[in-house]
């Protein structure tokens, strides 16, 4: 066997196209792709764009070889060939930039894009890290990926956490990437950044972007397909298109914005946080003396940037971080040293941010997890006894009322889309009915029609008394939704605005610190 450095590819792969052609793939219940045909092309980014559960991770998984399709083939500049593991989609210059970094913590960068490298046909071990740095300086610099080898990951933001994962695949030899939601994780500047950089490798790759924002998919690609239901209704080159011609090829009608009006009808305090200071995950302060107040029947907005504090401010309000000093009080209860269910029992709910770990129990049904957080209380369990025609009857009324897109209620949650995944955890939330929601992108993952729906069950809630604590990087949902606006930055509220004084500067300036 010919010895290969590792970050060298066995052979410079130099194809022009990939074709997913007449794919076909099921599962029991559901068509996830119904004869699609797709074409990748090097100078191309290409968007997919569908309703939740229209089938874009599948056809991407065909691709990646991680689903094998029933029917249909995959053609490289015309050939057809066989991809039916990850290792051989690599092989062939297809590479998954994952939506979630997965890398390993403690290692720096140039030690984890060598562990990547491991697998990589004829590759040497012979000090692997030494030679991968010259070629991360190289791609580095070729494409603007700025990051350095040397530094520990767990140093790194989630926009160069995501370069590295880019650099990865890259030094494996892809030729066509698969960006599966690249820009969930990012703020809007590093949006942009990466932007930057898949502009410059355009040139030599031809790259899959998935997302759900739609200006998003305005500026960066040059073709666009979209799926409804497994079946591609449409595919565009991106010229003179907007916002409104895209929303209409998804979802067949006019794109609606949900705003919210009038005045709230204030119901009293629910939660007060004063002098609140809370240790994050890294051992130093993430809260800084924050002080609250959520009144029932109102909307707060929290703005700021990723990592300032607001996922600590979550687990807080939530009961799943203490408190280090100041108070937590929940309708007139001290609560400081609580843990999540006391919270929960209070009348706190909560919509997670990472809705697959802390958000649904993966391998019980989508019945079992809309009913986990009361189904051993009347009427669905009376003395030990669970009722199960009551529960099954609750699971399909609220499958119907949440458009949660699912074989039946028996499927494991884990199988559902992404999105899908999170109307299930927006249902079971809200049906329990508390005092205050605690929403941490809750639109995140949702499609536009979903997301709509989503925003119209905030507003009724609101209007109905609930608290709600709206954290989110959508600049545009915040201003939509909210009475208030807290802005955070470095652990503290750099101003709170009513809706009176909303405005985009003005917010971009107080969460990066500087109004
Ligand atoms: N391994 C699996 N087993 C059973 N069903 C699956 C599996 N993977 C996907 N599905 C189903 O296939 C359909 C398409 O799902 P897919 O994840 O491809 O949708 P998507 O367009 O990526 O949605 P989203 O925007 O919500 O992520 C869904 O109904 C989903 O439940």
């Amino acid at each position: 066997m010919r010895a290969v450095q590792p970050g060298t590819a066995v052979q410079p792969i130099t194809h022009q196209q990939i074709t997913l052609s007449h794919i076909t793939k099921t599962f029991p219940g559901v068509i996830a792709n119904d004869d699609v045909t797709l074409t990748l092309r090097v100078g191309e980014v290409h968007a997919i764009l569908g309703e939740n559960g229209a089938g874009k991770t599948s056809l991407m998984n065909v691709l990646y070889g991680i689903y094998q399709p029933d029917r249909g083939e995959i053609l490289l500049d015309g050939q057809a060939v066989k991809i039916d593991t990850p290792r051989a989609a690599i092989r062939l210059g297809v590479g998954l930039v994952p939506q979630h970094p997965m890398l390993v913590r403690a290692h720096t960068v140039e030690e984890n894009i060598a562990l990547s490298q491991i697998h990589h046909k004829g590759a040497s071990f012979w000090n692997p890290v030494g030679n991968i740095r010259k070629r991360i300086l190289e791609l580095s610099e070729r494409y603007g990926l700025k990051v350095d080898p040397r530094a520990p990951v767990w140093q790194l933001s989630a926009g160069e956490q995501q370069r590295v994962e880019i650099l990865k695949v890259l030094l494996q030899g892809a030729r066509f990437l698969i960006l599966d939601e690249p820009t969930s994780v990012l703020t809007p500047q590093e949006v942009q950044e990466l932007f930057a950089v898949l502009r410059r490798m355009r040139q030599d790759h031809g790259m899959v972007i998935i997302t759900h924002k739609l200006d998003e998919v305005l500026d960066i690609s040059d073709q666009i397909t979209v799926l409804r239901k497994g079946k591609v209704t449409g595919s565009t080159p991106n010229q003179n298109l907007k916002k409104t011609d895209l929303a209409r090829m998804m979802i067949g009608e006019e794109l609606q914005e949900t705003r919210l009006t009038g005045q709230p009808h204030l119901k009293g305090e629910m939660v007060h946080l004063s002098d609140a200071w809370a240790m994050g995950d890294r051992g130093a302060p993430a809260l800084k003396g924050v002080t609250l107040t959520v009144q029932g029947g109102e909307i707060l907005g929290v703005a700021g940037v990723a990592g300032n504090g607001q996922l600590e401010l979550i687990e807080v309000l939530t009961g799943l971080r203490t408190l280090t000093k100041g108070q937590i009080v929940v309708k007139g209860k001290a609560m400081k040293g609580q843990g999540a269910e006391a919270f929960f029992q209070a009348g706190i709910a909560h919509v997670p941010e990472d809705r697959n770990h802390y958000g649904i129990v993966p391998n019980l049904s989508v019945e079992e997890n809309l009913i986990l957080r009361s189904m051993n209380q009347p009427p669905y369990s009376k003395s030990g006894l669970m009722d199960f025609a009551r529960i099954r009857e609750y699971a399909r009324q609220n499958i119907q009322k949440y458009d949660i897109r699912t074989p039946s209620a028996d499927t494991r949650a884990r199988l559902l889309s992404g999105g899908n995944v999170q109307k299930l955890i927006l249902a079971r939330e809200l049906e329990s009915n508390p005092d205050v929601l605690v929403a941490a992108h809750p639109t995140y993952g949702l499609d536009i029609g979903a997301t709509t729906q989503v925003h119209q069950l905030l507003l009724e809630k609101r209007a109905q008394g609930m608290g709600i604590v709206l954290v989110s990087e959508d600049l545009d949902e915040l201003m939509n939704l909210s009475d208030r606006i807290v802005v955070i930055f470095a652990g503290t509220f750099t101003g709170t605005l009513t809706r009176a004084e909303f405005q985009r500067e003005k917010l971009g300036l107080m969460m990066a610190g500087e109004a």
